[in-house]
């Protein structure tokens, strides 16, 4: 749909509709085709400008219309026209032009857009400061194939095309204005202000106004340009074929004369349009925002729980984990008292905060309000707080103390929030005099820089105590999943299968450097040696203890089992030999220092392995990077399947946006949950089942009952999966 109209008597504007974006669907662009036409077979229309209604130029492609049927008309002719017109034709931009609408725009001879507007999204105003421009389709698996990947490098040049093209970044006005995307920024009215200009370039030459009639300013060096670009795209994403694609058609638009570049654009985005990745990227970019439908079991629901008004809220605990949440409260624009009843860790937080926001505000260009951060070490200053999280010691004792301590100090209706990673939410609940304001909110370090937030709802966790949770991971930049109480929540709990497959593997005869190798080749940005080492192994090894997991000194075969599963304590060795990993300049790997990041193999650990497999008569044997992928990665999906079926997670897109966002796991390979899809759930159970026949001692090899009776529905499609959940067990 796009609507016409003559308006100061000689100018055609089209208005394309299709709230809430405006993205060029099937009609959008037949609407513009038509439009267009009758714009410029009108004697009385001397010039054209296009415009989006309500505030937003064009978020692109409608993304929807991908895995379908293609109708309409295509944009590259369309575009195409557009540029070729004999009237001069301008792009009002308001809100976003990504995509194909900031490609459609580059087809227009002149383009403007704002400094400050008022935007409206599903009748919901926002301001929003400046408009937005971007080519995010290597975000979804693909490349800006309406010309976009030869226009663009043509108008600004080709560094900073492939900066933009290849990362997906949006630029504000301000930033497109100095690239030369724009030609004009107002703070006006930018359709008001795009007819008037259209009436004063009536009439004027066009020649040189056709982004694909330039040529891309000459440069030096060409070949190690792109070379640079290709390592950069190549170490971002490992695995991830877009971005390559961009590179190269970027490199058409330096080398190729227009019409040949548009043939290199179309025959790549031919590989890319249909892969496994796009459809993973696709697929990521809708379950991103489905994460924020959110509900529980008990019903409460995103659209009908309302949040509360947080203005001033408190961090009692400024150890690591601490003083991260200070900082992302802050940048959120909160008023925080921040609690450290160790006078040392205190001291050392009131220098070490301030200098984290600064560092945060330089590299966000944005400013920080010095006094929005108060410090002390006594928990009645927090009395008059609306929210408090609590992040002290991962010891639920301690954790126990602090929230009998809160329930007395707080207000009556302030919210109790704990950054726990496994402990028992509703216990800390039942410490306080509201049980029905405490939530869990389970932040990733660092905590001012991972965007997952898994908010925990509890038993007796209000509707809008866990809407408030919600809402405030938002302000504070985070993707918030929510997720129900279980020891490890969703994503550790799933990371502990995952953990546990990979030291058996160990045992079997791999090694950590083959293990990594499979891992790190599938996309995660570290294997999961290379990364316990980084986080520290005596952080789990903590937790086996008080859990009664970690007891060396048992011997023969019961050195091998815990409560009557096959148990490996390879981990736990390493920790009595003083291996924690990086900090000590020991773990999986060795490291040329403590606090060393380069790890290299060690013999020593190969021999301690070795010895660990003879002493228990295990023989090794050899284990293939299939066998590890399948393994490891089976076994994490197959506990996504059991935290489906239990309720804790509503669905498989809340379990892809904690992996992507919180584990490393390759967003073009869409989650653990879209990858089973991928493989296809028969092969998933069939994978399992022949594992745990060969060791049947293993645990966690057997499907779990979600993932069988999908299969027996005849394994229905990802966005289908919510059906088959309905009946589960609830766990609330
Ligand atoms: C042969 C040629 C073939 C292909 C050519 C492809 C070129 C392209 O144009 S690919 C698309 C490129 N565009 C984008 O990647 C933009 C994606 N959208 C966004 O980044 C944002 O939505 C936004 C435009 C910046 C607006 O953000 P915000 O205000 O925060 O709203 P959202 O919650 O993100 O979105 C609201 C609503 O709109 C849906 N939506 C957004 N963009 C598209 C789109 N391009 N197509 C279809 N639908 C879109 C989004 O999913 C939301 O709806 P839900 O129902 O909540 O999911």
């Amino acid at each position: 749909m796009a609507q016409y109209r003559r308006v100061s008597g000689s100018v055609g504007l089209i208005t394309l509709q299709n709230p809430p974006v405006n993205a060029l669907s099937a009609s959008v662009r037949q609407g513009i085709v038509d439009s267009v036409k009758r714009a410029l077979g009108d004697q009385k229309v001397k010039s054209v400008v296009i415009c989006g209604q309500n505030g937003v130029f064009c978020g692109g492609a409608d993304i929807r219309e991908f895995g379908r049927q293609m109708s309409g008309p295509p944009l590259v002719p369309m575009i195409h026209d557009i540029e070729a017109a004999n009237k001069p034709v301008v792009a009002a931009i308001e809100g976003s032009a990504l995509g194909g609408g900031l490609e459609l725009a580059l087809g227009c001879h002149y383009r403007i857009s704002h400094s400050k507007a008022v935007v409206y999204h599903c009748f919901i105003m926002t301001m929003s400061d400046q408009a937005k421009l971007g080519l995010p389709e290597v975000t979804l698996g693909l490349l800006p194939a309406a010309g976009g990947t030869q226009r663009l490098p043509r108008l600004i040049g080709v560094p900073a095309a492939l900066n933009l093209i290849t990362t997906g970044r949006h630029v504000t006005a301000a930033e497109a204005l100095q690239l030369g995307i724009l030609d004009h920024v107002t703070e006006h009215n930018t359709v008001d202000v795009a007819v008037k200009f259209a009436l004063s370039v009536t009439g004027e030459s066009l020649d040189g106004r056709r982004i694909s009639s330039f040529s891309c300013a000459p440069l030096s060096d060409l070949d190690s340009l792109f070379e640079e670009a290709m390592l950069k795209v190549r170490s971002a994403a490992r695995g991830a074929i877009a971005p390559v694609a961009c590179v190269q058609a970027v490199r058409a638009a330096a080398t190729l004369p227009y019409a040949q570049g548009m043939e290199r654009e179309k025959e790549l985005m031919a590989t890319l349009f249909h892969s496994g990745q796009a459809r993973a990227l696709q697929y990521f970019f809708f379950a991103q925002r489905a994460v924020g439908r959110w509900s529980t079991p008990s019903g409460a629901r995103w659209d009908t729980s309302q949040p509360r008004p947080v203005r001033k809220a408190a961090v009692i605990g400024l150890g690591t984990m601490g003083r991260g949440i200070t900082v992302a409260l802050a940048q959120a624009g909160l008023s925080v008292v921040a609690v450290e009843t160790h006078a040392k860790q205190l001291m050392e937080a009131t220098k070490a905060v301030p200098s984290m926001l600064k560092r945060g505000a330089v590299r966000g260009g944005t400013t920080i309000e010095p006094d929005s951060i108060t410090y002390s070490q006594n928990l009645q200053a927090v009395a008059d707080v609306d929210l408090v999280i609590e992040a002290v010691f991962e010891d639920m004792a301690l954790k126990e103390k602090v929230f009998q301590q809160l329930s007395i100090i707080c207000k009556p209706d302030t919210l109790l929030c704990t950054n726990t990673s496994s402990l028992d939410v509703d216990h800390l609940a039942s410490q306080t005099r509201h049980p029905e304001l405490v939530v869990g909110m389970h932040f990733f370090a660092p905590a001012h820089v991972m965007k997952l937030l898994e908010v925990v709802y509890g038993r007796r966790s209000s509707p809008a105590a866990v809407a408030t949770a919600m809402q405030l991971g938002k302000k504070m930049g985070k993707v918030s999943v929510a997720v129900g109480n279980c020891r490890g929540f969703a994503g550790n709990r799933m990371l502990k299968r995952y953990l546990e497959q990979a030291f058996f593997l160990l045992e079997e005869g791999a090694t950590p450097e083959l293990v990594d190798r499979a891992l790190e080749e599938f996309g995660f940005p570290m294997g999961v040696f290379r990364m316990s080492d980084l986080s520290g192994l005596d952080v789990g090894w903590r937790v086996r203890k008080a859990d009664g997991l970690a007891d060396t000194s048992l011997t023969g075969t019961s050195a091998r089992v815990r409560q009557g599963c096959r148990y490996s304590p390879l981990g736990d060795l390493l920790c009595e030999h003083g291996r924690f990993g990086q900090k000590t300049g020991r773990g999986w790997y060795q490291y040329d220092k403590p606090g060393g990041r380069v790890a290299k193999s060690d013999p020593w650990l190969h021999n301690f392995l070795d010895e660990y497999r003879a002493r228990h008569g295990l023989v090794p044997r050899c284990i293939d990077q299939q066998e590890v992928l399948e393994r490891c990665l089976f076994v994490l999906i197959n506990e996504g399947f059991q935290i489906l079926e239990e309720g804790i997670a509503a669905g498989p897109e809340d379990i892809d946006a904690i992996y992507v966002f919180g584990y490393g796991w390759p967003r073009h390979r869409g989650g653990p949950m879209f990858y089973a899809d991928m493989v296809g759930l028969e092969r998933v159970v069939e994978r399992l089942e022949r594992y745990h026949q060969a060791h049947p001692d293993v645990p966690y090899l057997q499907p779990s009952g979600l993932l069988r009776r999908l299969v027996a529905n005849g394994s229905p499609p990802i966005h289908k999966w919510r059906n088959v959940i309905k009946n589960r067990n609830s766990q609330l």
